[in-house]
């Protein structure tokens, strides 16, 4: 097998390349409005209610409509994936990596179909578009590799006449429970993780993007993914989700999304139910109130840009996104000047057209909840860009920046996962670390400084899961930045990180005496 490396980013200057992410576009709306059913078990199942997806910068274009999943029918898909964990676990990891192995090929000869679903259904512009596919190609990748390196357990010791093992079995029947802003690469990572260690999985996908999911489960039965391995359930997370968070042959839960959501599984889940005979593990990549840290000794260019690509990229709609900036006040006006004007350059619109570096909001809910926060921050502090929208057609919000806030203020603190900064000013680069710091969450951070004493600080003081030096704070890539984060931000379980797939497996001891 040949070393992992990454999947590289499509370059779009290349006519070439234009040309076959339009044909993916053309593909993709040529299927838009059609109905999509459960999978369970590998059959298909209709039911009537049904969950809407539409594209968020066009509420009257229909993506699809997709069976929704009720108690009694994710009962069937658990013993369903019961069922098929009692073959499953003894298929040869060879053979279960084979299956992601061939996936990923599949995924990349339609790598532009995938990422125009995305620009259609999650309102990704194409760059984003590209590096969510290019990012589930690599967890197919990757993950298939590392099952490899642990198919034949860990060495341990042994003794003379004494036979000493020490193996990974499979968990059972997890639920996967993810997000809508990596429609593609978090929900296809997180289901492939567990499948390949010889588990099986419930896969219930946000309720905004479960057409790429579905197309993605298609691609795995096409790899040879057997039936009842991977079950396709969305459905609203409330029913479906606490039903099967609190099922009894839960085995494990893998779960990305928000704090409020990620705790209330983590409650639930630490619960036993009647019959139940293990006590649930639990996977919990939530938010992130990420800041992006700017000494006085920085190439201040670097600084602006990383600051205005970590906040906008993808409109903040990113665990990752640098939602906070403190600058230390030698270089604040400068930098904060250049923000501003950055900023004012970026355009906005309909991401199927490529000219516009942000698209929408994913919904109208996000679209009330970030202009709540923007009236918040006009009380809070100076805007200085942006501070309105329009969801007339589609969920449009203006890259938004507030200035002089208090490291306190709620903008400063609370997860608003959208196109809004917040920037305060530190006396110096300690109190810069120390505001930093001042949030309940962990998950990424990034320091521009030329002074290497205070890049060693950063490293040790700076409490984060993903820290970045003299770069934007998003953009982990697979293998290369395992990513996840500490405190409210999760349980640290690094995605795409040498032992993720080891969460999804328990060791086994054998001792045999000659
Ligand atoms: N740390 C990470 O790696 C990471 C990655 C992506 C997104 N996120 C976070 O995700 C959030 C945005 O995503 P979102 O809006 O989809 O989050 P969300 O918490 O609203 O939803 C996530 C998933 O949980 C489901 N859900 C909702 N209620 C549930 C319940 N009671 N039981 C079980 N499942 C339930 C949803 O249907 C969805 O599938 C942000 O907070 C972002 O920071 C974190
Ligand atoms: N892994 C992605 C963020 C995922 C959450 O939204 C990044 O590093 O930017």
């Amino acid at each position: 097998m040949i070393p992992y490396k990454h999947e590289p980013f499509t370059d779009f200057s290349i006519d070439k390349n234009r040309t076959d992410f339009l044909e993916g576009l053309k593909t993709v709306e040529a299927y838009l409005g059609q109905d999509y059913p459960l999978i369970i078990g590998g059959e298909r199942i209709t039911t009537e209610d049904k969950i809407v997806s539409f594209n968020p910068s066009n509420k009257e274009e229909l993506i699809g409509r997709v069976s929704k999943s009720t108690k009694e029918l994710a009962e069937q898909a658990m013993q369903s994936a019961d069922k098929a964990f009692k073959t499953w676990k003894k298929v040869k990891p060879e053979i279960r990596a084979d299956v992601l192995m061939r996936a990923a090929a599949i995924v990349r000869r339609r790598k532009h179909e995938f990422s125009a679903l995305l620009t259609k259904e999650a309102g990704k512009p194409w760059n984003e578009a590209d590096a969510d596919t290019a990012e589930a190609i690599d967890f197919l990748e990757y993950y298939a590799r590392q099952m490899l390196r642990l198919k034949d357990g860990m060495p341990v010791e042994s003794r003379p006449g004494e036979d000493n093992r020490y193996d990974y079995i499979p968990l059972g029947v997890g639920v996967v429970i993810s997000p809508w802003n990596f429609a593609f690469a978090i929900m296809a990572g997180t289901t492939v993780a567990a499948m390949v260690a010889g588990n099986t999985v419930l896969l219930k996908p946000a309720s905004t993007t479960p057409v790429v999911a579905y197309k993605f489960i298609e691609v795995l039965e096409e790899a040879g993914m057997p039936p009842g391995v991977v079950n396709y359930i969305p459905g609203p997370g409330s029913e479906v989700g606490d039903y099967l968070v609190d099922h009894a042959n839960t085995r494990f839960i893998s779960f990305t999304g928000s704090k409020e959501v990620g705790l209330r599984i983590a409650e639930r889940s630490s619960k036993v139910n009647e019959g139940q005979v293990w006590m649930k593990r639990l996977i919990a990549e939530m938010g992130g109130k990420n800041t992006m840290v700017v000494d006085k000794e920085a190439d201040l260019e670097l600084a602006a840009q990383s600051i205005v690509k970590s906040a906008f990229g993808f409109s903040g709609q990113k665990c990752s996104a640098g939602s906070r900036a403190v600058i230390v006040e030698d270089v604040y006006d400068t930098v904060v000047e250049r923000v501003i004007e950055l900023t004012k350059e970026l355009t906005i619109g309909d991401p199927v057209d490529q000219s516009n570096y942000m698209g929408p909001v994913i919904d109208g809910n996000s679209y009330k909840k970030i202009m709540s926060y923007i009236e918040i921050g006009k009380q809070e502090g100076r805007l200085v860009a942006g501070g309105d929208g329009d969801d007339s057609k589609g969920y449009f919000v203006n890259p938004t920046v507030f200035a002089d806030l208090d490291p306190n203020a709620r903008v400063m603190q609370e997860e608003i996962f959208g196109p809004v900064v917040g920037i305060t000013k530190a006396k110096d680069f300690d109190h810069a670390i120390e505001i930093a710091n001042n949030t309940e969450y962990g998950l990424t951070g990034g320091v521009i400084t030329n002074n290497r004493a205070n890049l060693e600080k950063a490293r040790e003081d700076f409490h984060v899961g993903n820290l970045y030096f003299n770069r934007g704070c998003t953009g982990a890539i697979v293998g290369y930045q395992s990513f996840g984060g500490f405190n409210m931000s999760g349980t640290d379980s690094k995605a795409g990180g040498p032992d993720y797939i080891g969460l999804h497996m328990q060791a086994k001891t054998t001792s045999e005496m000659y």
